[in-house]
């Protein structure tokens, strides 16, 4: 048989081919997402598991007229492989390159912008409510995953969808995981769904869904011959689908949590091509997981909660040692937040760990259920700045900005892995304040992790370097790309450690001291740290030039970390210019 795969261009294409020979074409995407994902890197169980299903849709329904609309995202390589990028697929996730997400401004089939999750069904209902108001005959197709499905804001779409009379269909790709193992009740029922043992009324059915399932996702004619049912039934309508993340892979489907994204693997053994970390820094993540354990083998108070990212986080080295105290929730950031709140409320010392970039769904619950009855809760914010290839939806830059303005809250980025550890340790001495402690994803620097623990003062920052004219403040991890820019320029450095409260006793003596003050953060510069130094500045008459150097105001794209850096000038070779042209500005005046 010819290579199917290498016949598809367009979409038309696809549906120029029989039925039997779909099986075939199935089984060289396969093969085309796991040769380049094996070199490229990226997310691979997901995209893998939904092959079937994606050649389906395509197949029944008349996309892009027909929306699809596909939930995370990280499950959409097929799709953009059969839909005009097989050429440029070899760039995802690359500088320049294209997008691991479906983007709107990539291609008409990528319907709807996504990389968090549980947003599909309110989007592909509001696109049906739109199409019925212009009076247009198509179809709305969200695809999600059970695991997504479980999140408050999934929940709501689907409540709000069953009493309207929207062309939607919602399938549900249920694999029985998310990155890690799915959580909670929802996942017991859909677990005896497909066993035929709930007892209960259909859910999906209560909530006036038409429902029809669950089949063997990975079943091409069941599949078209099901679609193509359901596209004459009117109204909200839900697919179940039984699929198996990191199908037709032995080793992704083995080993289902590694190979969500499983960086670099042959292509034909799948076997992980091992990093070598002789002397390695620890991530982050396992600084704060291995020290969360750490703690709570003294302090009982001590609880860990993440939504859905215990192995992400690390925190599932205290889920495996302390599991009644520490919660997997799901993906239910706001929850997370909440059941936090209540905790703290007992007495207990909730560390909330979030990525950075998913906190921004719980804002309101930071705000009113945390900050404003100023209850102890420890946010651990990992993936702070930016995350490198996974994007402008993933990128922890607006947290400073974000959190910069809410009452009572203090707000640190440790500099380095020490710092973090001996912040750790000093919440839970006792705090009558919320924190949010933030930090980037990678390593950071070589610990001795018998050192003993130190307590941090809060609010208080640091000198790292004596120089003159020039005083730079870092934040977080900043500090280590100014320590290597400045090493032979005499300037100064402090690490100012906290955002909130700003440490004015220090700035007041910077003020007294210095010409220049350069500020950097890997945040976004609007409403960041370097706009709390120019408002202290402007409020104490200081009149000394100030540079704000961080994130430029607006999304930033995919690359590697590095790249992104050197693109915002945050770079140790950046800095360096800038603090050059900055001495020879100053000599010159
Ligand atoms: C709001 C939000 N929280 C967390 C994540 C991180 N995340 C990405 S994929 C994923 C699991 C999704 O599982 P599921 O919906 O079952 O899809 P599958 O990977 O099994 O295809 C999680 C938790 C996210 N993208 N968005
Ligand atoms: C799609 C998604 O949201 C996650 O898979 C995310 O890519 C994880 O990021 P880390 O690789 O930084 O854990
Ligand atoms: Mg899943």
């Amino acid at each position: 048989m010819d290579n199917l795969l290498k016949q598809i261009n367009i979409l038309d294409d696809l549906r120029q081919l029989k039925a039997e020979d779909l099986p075939q074409l199935a089984k060289e995407l396969r093969e085309f997402i796991i040769n380049i994902v094996a070199t490229k890197e990226g997310h691979l169980g997901a995209s893998l598991g939904v092959v079937e299903l994606t050649i389906a849709l395509h197949y029944v329904f008349d996309t892009p007229k027909d929306l699809l609309i596909w939930d995370v995202g990280h499950q959409a390589y097929g799709h953009k492989i059969l839909t005009g990028r097989k050429n440029t697929f070899e760039s995802n996730r690359q500088l320049h390159g294209i997008s691991g997400f479906p983007k709107r401004s990539e291609s008409e089939y990528d319907t709807f912008g996504v990389g968090h999750s549980s947003t599909s069904i309110s989007a592909a209902l509001g696109m049906a409510i739109a199409s019925q108001l212009k009076g247009e005959d198509k179809h709305h197709i969200a695809v999600i995953g059970d695991a997504s499905i479980a999140s408050g804001m999934a929940f709501e779409g689907l409540n709000h969808a069953g009493v309207t009379d929207a062309n939607l269909l919602v399938v549900l790709n249920d694999n029985a995981i998310g990155i890690d193992p799915s959580v909670g009740a929802l996942k017991q029922y859909l677990t005896n769904v497909k066993k035929g043992t709930q007892k209960q009324d259909n859910i999906f059915e209560a909530l006036n869904f038409n429902y029809s399932g669950p089949i063997d996702g990975h079943d091409i004619p069941l599949l078209i011959s099901e679609l193509e049912r359901l596209k004459t039934v009117k109204g909200p309508k839900f697919l179940h689908v039984i699929t198996t993340k990191g199908k037709g892979l032995k080793k992704a489907e083995e080993d289902q949590v590694k190979y969500h994204a499983p960086g670099k693997f042959n292509a034909l053994t799948g076997e992980l091509i091992a990093k070598s970390n002789l002397s390695e820094p620890p991530k982050y993540q396992d600084v704060f997981g291995e020290t969360i354990v750490e703690l709570a083998e003294k302090n009982e108070k001590i609880i860990g909660i993440t939504p859905a990212m215990p192995t992400g986080s690390s925190l599932k080295y205290m889920m495996e040692k302390f599991p009644s105290r520490a919660f997997d929730v799901g993906i239910a950031e706001q929850h997370a937040v909440t059941l936090a709140a209540g905790m703290a409320t007992q007495g207990l010392i909730p560390f909330c760990n979030i990525y950075s970039t998913f906190l921004q769904r719980a804002y309101d619950q930071v705000i009113h259920d945390v900050a404003l009855q100023n209850l102890p809760v420890i946010f651990c914010l990992d993936r702070a700045g930016l995350v490198g290839e996974d994007g402008a939806t993933h990128h922890g830059v607006f947290d400073l900005a974000y959190l910069n303005c809410i009452p009572n809250l203090v707000v640190f980025a440790p500099r380095d892995a020490v710092a973090l550890r001996n912040m750790m340790y000093t919440v839970q001495l006792g705090i009558d304040f919320p924190i949010a402690i933030r930090y980037p994803r990678g390593r950071g620097n070589l610990i001795n992790w018998k050192q003993p623990f130190k307590a941090i003062e809060i609010g208080k920052g640091e000198c790292l370097k004596q120089g003159k004219d020039v005083a730079i403040l870092s934040i977080g991890t900043m500090a280590k790309n100014v320590e290597d820019a400045i090493t032979n320029l005499g300037v100064s450095h402090y690490d100012m450690a906290f955002v909130k409260p700003l440490d004015e006793a220090l700035l007041h003596k910077i003020f007294k001291t210095y010409q220049a003050v350069v500020t950097i953060e890997d945040g976004t510069i609007v409403g960041g740290f370097g706009s709390n130094i120019l408002a202290f500045a402007n409020s104490n008459g200081y009149k000394q030039h100030i540079e704000v150097l961080g994130i430029a105001d607006k999304f930033i794209e995919h690359g590697s970390i590095h790249q992104l850096q050197q693109l915002q000038h945050l770079d140790s070779v950046s800095i360096n210019h800038k603090i050059e042209h900055l001495l020879t500005f100053l000599n010159n005046s």
